[in-house]
């Protein structure tokens, strides 16, 4: 979500735009400004910011709000691309109670939440290999193949992480890497901002198979809703939760950290 600040100049300067015309009071200048969103998504980055500076970035906090007409959308397209099933319907309930902080209750902030274990990937000896094989199985046949590679992605919460797993898929694709920006003819990246959507090359989208990498928990509110909202089926979303010394003594873990801000849901 975009911060606040940038709703707000948008609307300063349409105000100043349309004085001429409208009473400078006027919101937006009196334009009509349709927004779209979903607090349960992660909020405004907010560079070493507290928990209420993130919640005060959003643009429910600006005065603006106070002009809105909210309209819900209440039906998950991505999931019934594939049917309308009882099995759908629970998934994408699962999904949205992750998203609301209705798991683990109260989950009012960081709360440890049971991921189903039809979810989990259990069974492995290496753990990258383990994601990376689940999320892209036969890879070396398939690399080149644009459909394959579009329509999967592995999702971890930190960059350090992404890192190693990039890294890792590189190492197995036969060729020689790029010195400065570590790609190769052919390998997925995901872009951080739309580039040309006629073309495809957009951010935030949605993918058969995503396999969440958790050696690291999440931390930040709405970053476990958007990693298992990417989905189109359930049976395209595996998670692998890692912790060695757990690892170490066998044990498998099944929970993870979810986090909920839920004060930004107050006024919607
Ligand atoms: N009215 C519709 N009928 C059929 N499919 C739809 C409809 N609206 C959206 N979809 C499909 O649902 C998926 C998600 O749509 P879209 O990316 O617009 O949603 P979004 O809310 O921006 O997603 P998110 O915020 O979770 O990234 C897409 O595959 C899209 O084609």
């Amino acid at each position: 979500m975009a911060h606040r600040f940038t709703f707000e100049a948008l609307e300063r300067t349409l105000r100043d735009v349309m004085s001429s015309y409208h009473n400078s009071k006027t919101i937006f200048g009196g334009k009509v400004i349709v927004f779209g969103g979903d607090f349960r998504q992660i909020l405004p980055v907010v560079p070493r910011g507290s928990r209420s500076d993130i919640v005060h970035a959003s643009i429910n906090a600006s005065k603006i709000w106070d002009h809105r007409k909210v309209l819900t959308l209440t039906q998950n397209m991505r999931l019934q691309r594939n049917g309308t099933s009882d099995e759908v319907k629970k998934f994408s309930d699962w999904i949205l109670k992750v998203g609301e902080g209705k798991l683990a209750v109260p989950n009012d902030g960081y709360a440890e939440i049971d991921i189903p274990k039809e979810l989990l990937i259990v069974d492995y000896d290496e753990h990258i290999h383990a994601i990376v094989q689940s999320t892209y199985p036969k890879l070396i046949e398939n690399y080149m193949s644009q459909h394959y590679l579009q329509s999967r992605a592995i999702l971890a919460s930190t960059i350090e992480v992404v890192d190693q797993i990039n890294n890792y898929v590189l190492s197995l694709i036969p060729g020689l890497p790029n010195h400065k920006i570590t790609l190769k003819i052919g390998t997925p990246i995901m872009l951080m901002r739309n580039l040309d959507q006629s073309e495809g090359l957009c951010n935030g989208q949605s993918l058969d198979n995503v396999g969440l990498y958790l050696p690291k928990e999440v931390f930040s509110h709405g970053q476990l809703y958007v990693a298992i909202s990417r989905v189109t089926t359930k049976e395209g979303l595996k998670i692998l939760i890692y912790d060695k010394d757990k690892k170490a003594d066998n044990i498998v873990p099944t929970t993870t950290t979810n986090v909920v801000f839920k004060e930004v849901f107050a006024n919607l």
